[in-house]
């Protein structure tokens, strides 16, 4: 698709450089400063059953969807939750090779909070053959990165074309790394769709981009680091968009 806008084209040009989500970012910008107070998370209920969490590959080895991962009156229950939270809106002119990304986010690091998801998402991930599991998910899975990121798209606010980074850190005492992103959509929105531009091959020279439309509950893992594709949120132009990231975490 030929960028339409001035907006467009930049973000192209930045993705062409490989622009990163980098999540340590600019000191400057306050939007991307832990918080220091852990929030007091709802409960993670109602679930529907462990045994009804499907993975569906969207892209075979690339992107996968569960589909109500939370159930709505969870997602309605987090977002209004999330509202009370001290949310930063991003400056729409971020650090020198930073995506540009307008929206409304809160960072903080909570290893509790993510062993919790990671207690409900490893049902929906994880087989009985625990040498594929490590072939898909780049190692051995441990957990999920205990830096969560909490968004709110606005209409007008968008997350334009970068890759995301794999990270190292230590979980558990374990010398860990992040091979996949994590996000779960918590509310429904017209817009807002995050896109995914597969590189082009022999085979195929112009693949078409893949969208995901934000659906209430749905978590979404795609490959990040080395073979992350290129992708972006699209503009929200109708409701709020609300998204919980985190990251795959697996053995070094
Ligand atoms: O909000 C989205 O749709 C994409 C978010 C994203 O790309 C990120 O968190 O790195
Ligand atoms: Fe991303």
């Amino acid at each position: 698709m030929p960028p339409k806008s001035k907006k467009e084209a930049k973000a192209k040009d930045q993705a062409k450089g490989k622009v990163k989500d980098n999540p340590k970012g600019n000191p400057k910008d306050k939007s991307k400063e832990p918080n220091s107070q852990k929030p007091d998370w709802p409960p993670l209920r109602p679930l529907i059953p462990s045994s009804d969490l499907l993975l569906t590959p969207l892209l075979a080895d690339q992107i996968y969807l569960i589909r109500n991962f939370f159930t709505a009156s969870l997602c309605k229950n987090y977002v209004s939750f999330l509202s009370s939270l001290p949310l930063v809106t991003t400056p729409g002119r971020p650090k020198k090779g930073d995506a540009v990304r307008v929206n409304d986010r809160f960072q903080i690091d909570d290893p509790s909070f993510a062993d919790s998801l990671w207690a409900i998402l490893k049902h929906g991930i994880l087989s009985n053959d625990s040498e594929a599991d490590t072939r898909l998910w780049g190692g051995k899975p441990l957990g999920l990165n205990p830096n969560i990121r909490v968004y709110r798209y606005s209409p007008g606010q968008f997350f334009a074309q970068h890759y995301d980074d794999s990270n190292t850190l230590t979980l558990h005492g374990e010398a860990c790394r992040t091979t996949w992103t994590l996000l779960i959509y918590l509310s429904t929105c017209t817009g807002g769709e995050t896109v995914f531009y597969p590189d082009p091959s022999r085979e195929n020279r112009r693949p078409d981009p893949v969208v995901v439309v934000p659906e209430m509950g749905l978590a979404l893992l795609h490959r990040h680091g080395e073979r992350c594709l290129l992708h972006e949120g699209g503009e929200v132009r109708e409701g709020e968009k609300w998204v919980l990231r985190s990251d795959l975490v697996v053995a070094r």
